[in-house]
């Protein structure tokens, strides 16, 4: 089956299909090439492994599972609850967009499977990728350069927070846990798991609720909506959306939760969908040159967000 991504009508296409195929019981993606000088997804990350195999061997496949193990018994209601309460003050210090990015050259994300480079690296190559297809939509760049620049909560000045506590797939809260989630399994020792009032395909929730009414756990996504939103960004809803929901591949890639959306989700997961192509297929050991992009990236920065930030 060949999936058409929804691109916006007046721009320019990307070059390659993302193709799913069934191996056994085992959903495969894979990619195909089509060169026209656009973002040219690989096949293989760059252990020679596919994108987002937890269970293949690798140097990283045992910490990426206990990091899943930690992420999934300390991520409760009550505990997403206390840090939306806690960080959403953005009490904490003030930087510029810019000097966020660079204070994420020192973190590796234990996380993931695909990429073991400092998160700047990662930043860069996001929204590199992106200018390349959709050279126009410079909203679009920004948001590959900024969305996971909530990973800077692992920095001390924030309290340290543990990587279990910043990085990996987000899920929904006080909701029965989907079977899709990465290492689900571990879920059976998340005090939530047996409380029948959150253990329910609804839980706390109702049909058709909407995603803003739903705690996602808590990590670099929400903090970072919550930075963009409360210092007043100029950049459009989708964009917020992106980095909010970017790493709930439950229900962007697996399609879960799916009655928990109303429709401006809907509409929103479009762009959700084109983004994901680049945040996850452009990890490579290929190093853009940062001193060389750094202008443009500034101005966008300038164009839709003030020059301080609180966060
Ligand atoms: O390990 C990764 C990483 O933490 C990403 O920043 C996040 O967006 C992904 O969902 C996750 O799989
Ligand atoms: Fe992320
Ligand atoms: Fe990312």
């Amino acid at each position: 089956m060949t999936i058409h991504i929804d691109h916006h009508p007046d721009q320019n296409h990307a070059g390659d299909e993302i193709v799913e195929k069934n191996q056994g019981n085992v959903k495969e993606q894979e990619t195909e090439h089509v060169l026209d000088g656009g973002f040219v997804a690989p096949h293989t990350n760059s252990f020679g492994h596919t994108f987002r195999d937890y269970d293949a061997e690798s140097g990283r496949r045992r910490s990426v599972e206990d990091f899943y193990r930690t992420n999934h018994i300390g991520q409760t209601v009550d505990f997403v609850k206390r840090m939306r309460e806690a960080y959403g003050k953005l009490n904490r210090t003030e930087m510029s967009i810019w000097e966020c990015c660079e204070l994420l050259n020192e973190f590796i994300d234990e996380s993931d499977p695909d990429l073991d480079e400092p998160q700047i690296e990662h930043l860069l190559q996001t929204a590199e990728a992106i200018r390349k297809d959709y050279p126009d939509e410079d909203w679009l760049h920004l948001t590959g350069l900024i969305h996971d620049l909530g990973k800077v909560l692992l920095h001390p000045s924030f309290g340290e927070l543990p990587q279990w506590a910043v990085v990996g797939d987000t899920y929904p809260v006080g909701c029965a846990f989907d079977e899709s989630i990465v290492h689900h399994k571990y879920f059976k020792e998340n005090p939530d798991y047996d409380n029948p009032s959150y253990n329910t395909k609804y839980g706390i929730y109702t049909e058709g609720c909407g995603l803003d009414n739903v705690f996602m756990s808590w990590g670099h996504d929400d903090y970072m909506y919550l930075v963009a939103k409360e210092n007043e960004t100029t950049l459009p809803s989708a964009s917020l959306f992106i980095i909010r929901y970017h790493s709930f591949y439950a229900l962007h890639k697996s399609e879960a939760y799916k009655h928990l959306m109303n429709n401006e989700d809907r509409e929103n997961m479009k762009w959700l969908k084109v983004f994901n192509k680049y945040d996850l297929y452009s990890k490579s050991k290929f190093r853009i040159n940062v001193e060389e992009v750094k202008p443009y990236y500034l101005s966008l920065i300038n164009k839709y967000f003030p020059g301080k930030l609180k966060w």
